[in-house]
């Protein structure tokens, strides 16, 4: 298929790029370049250098078959701080794609969305019927485009899968986490093995947990760049789903700095700090949908596993 993978300079977008190049699709990516990098672009793919803002004369050009949406603004605690940046880039420029595709009559998307649509849960694990009540405005802009692609696909036939992360994390293809603002623990823990970073701050030890650490679903890149691949050929026209995307374990914070320990041979000195605003105690995924209707099963759900290949390709690097 002849596709457009938007935010594909990006951590996850680039390992999807490397999957569907490997399964024989053609793809352009369009990215500008504000969080991504060109060299992660991987080789066989084009790159246009563009905001989806702007992406009319490109999907124009390059009149693709499908899209695969990753281009965000995705760090919680700014989008409290600069809401109108989210609004704009996650819920404008989605508009502003999805108007480039009618256009062409490309009617094909697969979006990544985010377990940061539920908020707090009622319920573990989470379920896609569970209530989607944000509590940031990343959160609430994500689900903003879920509900845009059921409207686009009742109204204008589209064909739309919103794949809901829990936590991603690893590597693939050699591509991994790169961000020029980390925010997110595995990568910062490694920072730190690595001595690029002093030590780390456990954003609170009070929560109702067994080690009182916040639970977390981590899932490897690899086993997400699978569920791209299926979901993609999936929906008909006139279909929105929604699948959630983790392996339905959670590991504490404490669990994963003792993997990252196990993995890298380094102490990883923490401070205790307070809680991070909005974060909730746990997060834990049913992906029992995606499994039963796609055949999706994670192929890397051990979490040792999944430091390990991050920690190979921050090495690398
Ligand atoms: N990393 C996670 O754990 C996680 C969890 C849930 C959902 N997600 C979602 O997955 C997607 C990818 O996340 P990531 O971690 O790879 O982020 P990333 O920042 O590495 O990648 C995002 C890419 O989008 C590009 N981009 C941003 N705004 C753009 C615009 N206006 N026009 C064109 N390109 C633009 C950036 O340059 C970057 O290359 C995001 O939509 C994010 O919200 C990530
Ligand atoms: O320096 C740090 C960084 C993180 N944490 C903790 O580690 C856990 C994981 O934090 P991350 O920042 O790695 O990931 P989040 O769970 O905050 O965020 C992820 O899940 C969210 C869903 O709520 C969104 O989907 C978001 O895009 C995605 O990155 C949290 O309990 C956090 O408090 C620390 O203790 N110290």
């Amino acid at each position: 298929m002849r596709v457009l993978v938007a935010g594909g300079a990006g951590y996850i977008g680039s390992v999807v790029t490397a999957a569907l190049l490997s399964d024989g699709h053609e793809v352009t990516v369009l990215d500008d370049l504000s969080t991504g990098h060109a060299d992660a672009v991987p080789e066989g793919a084009a790159l246009a250098e563009v905001s989806l803002h702007d992406s009319a004369p490109v999907l124009a050009d390059v009149r693709p078959e499908a899209v695969l949406h990753f281009a965000a603004r995705s760090l919680v605690g700014v989008s409290q701080q600069q809401p109108e940046d989210y609004w704009s880039t996650n819920v404008g420029g989605s508009l502003a794609l999805l108007e480039s595709m009618r256009a062409v009559d490309c009617r094909r998307i697969v979006f990544s969305s985010t377990a940061a649509t539920y908020g707090e849960p009622d319920a573990l694990p989470i379920r896609e019927d569970a209530p989607t009540r944000p509590t940031n405005t990343y959160g609430a802009s994500k689900l903003a485009v879920d509900h845009m692609l059921t409207s686009y696909a009742v109204a204008h036939g589209f064909a739309a899968v919103s794949l809901r992360y829990f936590n991603v994390a690893g590597a693939a293809f050699g591509l991994g986490e790169r961000h020029a603002t980390e925010t997110h623990l595995i990568p910062l823990a490694l920072q730190v093995a690595a001595g690029q970073r002093g030590s780390l701050t456990v954003f609170g030890r009070d929560y109702p947990t067994p080690d009182g650490t916040c639970i977390r679903d981590y899932v490897h890149v690899a086993d997400l760049a699978d569920a791209h691949l299926l979901a993609l050929p999936a929906p008909s026209a006139g279909e929105h789903r929604v699948y959630n995307l983790g392996n339905g374990t959670g590991f504490s914070v404490q669990e994963v700095l003792d993997a990252a320990r196990e993995v890298t041979g380094h102490a990883i000195p923490t401070t205790d700090g307070p809680r991070r605003a909005g974060d909730p105690a746990q997060l834990v995924a049913s992906s029992d949908r995606i499994r039963a209707e796609l055949g999706w099963t994670p192929r890397h759900p051990d979490l040792v596993g999944i430091v390990s290949d991050a920690w190979t390709v921050a090495q690398a690097r």
